[in-house]
């Protein structure tokens, strides 16, 4: 709170929001940030990327946790049975966690938008290339993670969402985990793999610019009932001033030349 000439300016409380970032991490304005807008007619067709191959084993799935900024579902990746290959990668990337982005109304909440409308939500399965010992390592790497964005339009529920939900009652709170087992990301994908492709970032900070996106064409359906149980979650730990966990998007971000590449005509 600062007073000037006797009027009261109070800072929004969440002062760290996306404008912000730029101060801390100067990569927010760097050449290659992510969310974007996706201009269908503006990204080219590319008949040599191959086909999205992705393979996940339930029995991969560790535990699902509220860290504050979203929650995510986490895989153990010290082998190499949950990957994603093909695409526009070369190699082999393993399955981290996916999480989700949304909004405080139906409205908003995507991070990435398709010809500058938003979806209520997009869901992101974080891989990282096994070409480097770690995650850690990799995120650092221009060629080092690979995420996998699916949009959620509001629709009849989804079904395949449900245990993931259902989940959330245990992790209110940021830093609240709980065992989360069994569960095969796959069932969270639409049917077909039709993507866009573009070289950019995480959008949270740190911001490093090691990501190769993959943006699902076709979205999968959430109804609005679920979409207020994601809003249920809260940003602050137990036993701080509650904040409801919404709008945890970055808005798209400039171009900067790049090019946007669809597998599909
Ligand atoms: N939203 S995002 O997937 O680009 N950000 C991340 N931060 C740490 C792992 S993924
Ligand atoms: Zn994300």
């Amino acid at each position: 709170i600062q007073f000037k000439n006797k009027t009261v300016i109070v800072k929004h409380f969440d002062s760290f929001g996306p404008e912000q970032w730029a101060e801390s991490f100067p990569i927010a304005n760097g050449p290659r940030q992510s969310p974007i807008d996706i201009v269908p007619t503006q990204a080219q067709h590319d008949p040599s990327l191959k086909q999205l191959k992705l393979k996940y084993d339930p029995a991969t799935t560790k535990d699902i946790l509220n860290n504050g900024r979203s929650f995510q579902v986490d895989f153990t990746d010290d082998d190499s049975s949950s990957t994603l290959a093909g695409g526009p990668v070369i190699g082999i990337y393993r399955l981290r966690q996916f999480h989700f982005h949304w909004g405080s109304s139906d409205d908003k909440g995507s991070e990435h938008t398709i010809a500058g409308n938003r979806f209520p939500c997009e869901l992101h399965l974080v891989h990282w290339n096994t070409k480097y010992p770690n995650f850690g390592e990799a995120a650092s790497k221009p060629d080092g993670l690979a995420v996998v964005g699916v949009f959620l339009k509001i629709g009849s529920a989804n079904p395949r969402l449900q245990k993931v939900l259902d989940a959330l009652d245990d992790i209110r709170s940021k830093g609240r985990q709980t065992t989360f087992s069994n569960f095969d990301p796959k069932t969270l994908l639409p049917a077909a793999l039709d993507f866009w492709t573009y070289e950019g970032s995480l959008t949270t900070p740190p911001l490093l610019e090691s990501v190769t996106w993959i943006i699902l064409k076709d979205p999968v359906s959430v109804s609005s009932a679920q979409m207020a149980k994601f809003r249920s979650l809260l940003f602050t730990s137990e036993g701080e001033a509650p904040s409801c966990m919404v709008d945890n998007f970055r808005p798209p971000q400039p171009l900067k030349g790049r090019k946007v590449r669809a597998s599909f005509k």
